[in-house]
């Protein structure tokens, strides 16, 4: 060991032995006295550099720890909730459970609410998810609390009751189903032609229930995200048990479950995983929990039938082109926020829009408007509503509504 270059010089005295005794014992006690300085001395040095030993052994067991997280290849995944000062709230996923913890202010920077990111054991954020890692978020559509209520659909009230009752019921009065015995419906399947409001049925449920909505779309499952199908059916669920209450809401899932075809390609057992996935995690559901399923199709001659089991889809809605009644509510909807003449006769549009959607009764409102604006006026004639008609008709319209009756018998 190396000598600290502090240490005190070790005292030399001469004493001469033919000093008289007491001067001799005066030498002596000085040497003593010496002796006893520097001792003292040394003695602090030895304290100072057993503390400094202490602090670097200290030290060094922290980089060794620290080290040890940052090499354990377990990460898990969390999101950020909050970011406050220099610390992080952090959710993890899987368990929900919520953490406040220190971030490194390199990444405290980037770090913001909703990014998804990796936490070691001790639950420190060791990197951000960027967004290509990321693809469950543009899978999915999230939100918080849809803004469409059941007062915004028209023409469905007996779909409405009956969504009510299968989805929003046991979500609100879980105790009556306990009660009675039995469980809710696991899942609901909403099948009709296009644009007749089944989306919005799902959205308003996610409304009424102050849930969050999660869509995710079968036919982008199938062309967008190639080989990341079953994973993302499983991330959708997780995604929900995170924000629970929450309402996922399966659109077009003619998509991955369509009835078995004989062709083997690559492409079908990846559709076939995809829908494993998809029952699987409907298999293993807590059906009075606080996430209720919907899904929709306008292809429901087309779906495998083992979705519609009892346990899955066992609960069945058929949403109808709307009737004649049904199309003058929906107009009257989507006119509410339009500055409409008096003598405009909703009975008559009606009446002349036999066969149209929902979305399409919502397009000739539109269009409606436009022809006012067109013609310099605030206000929207029945004029309007019959040349939006005559355009509508000239245009693409028969082309879509063929197809409609096309897909859906
Ligand atoms: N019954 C309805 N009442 C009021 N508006 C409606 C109704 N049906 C459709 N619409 C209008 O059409 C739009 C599209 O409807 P929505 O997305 O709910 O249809 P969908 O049945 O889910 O269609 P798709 O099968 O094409 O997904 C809605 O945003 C709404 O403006």
């Amino acid at each position: 060991m190396s000598r600290s270059p502090s240490i005190p010089d070790r005292p030399h005295r001469e004493i001469d032995p033919d000093l008289p005794d007491d001067e001799r014992l005066d030498a002596l006690r000085d040497h003593f006295e010496d002796l006893v300085d520097i001792n003292e001395q040394l003695t602090e040095q030895l304290d100072d550099a057993e503390g400094r030993r202490q602090r670097l052994q200290e030290k060094a067991n922290r980089v060794e720890r620290e080290n040890e997280t940052l090499k354990s290849s377990s990460l898990y995944i969390a999101t950020v909730e909050d970011v406050i000062d220099e610390e992080v709230i952090v959710k993890q996923h899987g368990n929900n459970q919520e953490v406040l913890t220190d971030v490194s202010p390199r990444l405290l920077e980037r770090v913001e609410a909703g990014d998804r990111v990796a936490v070691n054991d001790s639950f420190g954020i060791q990197t951000i998810l960027e967004a290509e890692t990321d693809a469950r978020a543009q899978a999915m559509e999230i939100t918080e609390r849809p803004e469409v209520d059941y007062t915004d659909i028209g023409g469905i009230d007996e779909q409405v009751q009956e969504v009510r009752e299968a989805v929003e019921q046991p979500l609100t009065n879980p105790e009556l189903f306990e009660e009675v015995g039995i469980d809710p419906p696991s899942g609901v399947l909403l099948h009709g032609p296009p644009g007749t409001g089944k989306t919005m049925l799902a959205k308003a449920v996610a409304h009424e229930t102050d849930a969050t909505f999660i869509k995710m779309a079968g036919s982008e499952l199938v062309r967008k995200f190639i080989g990341e199908g079953s994973r993302l059916v499983r991330d959708l669920f997780e995604m929900a048990r995170e924000r629970e209450p929450a309402i996922i809401f399966i659109d077009e899932i003619d998509a991955v479950a369509t009835t078995r075809t004989e062709s083997k390609t690559s492409g079908d057992a990846e559709v076939q995983r995809t829908m494993m996935q998809l029952l699987s995690e409907m298999d293993g559901f807590e059906a009075r929990g606080e996430i209720r399923i919907i899904a929709a199709t306008n292809r429901f001659d087309m779906l495998d039938r083992a979705i519609l089991r009892p346990g899955r889809f066992d609960r069945l809605i058929e949403v109808p082109e709307p009737s004649q009644e049904g199309r003058e509510q929906i107009l009257a909807i989507h006119t509410r926020g339009m500055n409409v003449d008096d003598e405009v006769d909703f009975a008559a549009l009606a009446e002349e829009t036999d066969g149209y959607s929902g979305a399409e009764i919502e397009s000739l409102a539109t269009e409606a408007g436009m022809f006012a604006i067109r013609n310099e006026r605030e206000e929207v004639r029945q004029q309007d509503f019959l040349d939006a008609l005559e355009k509508i008709e000239e245009d693409d319209s028969s082309d879509v509504i063929s197809s409609a009756g096309y897909f859906y018998q």
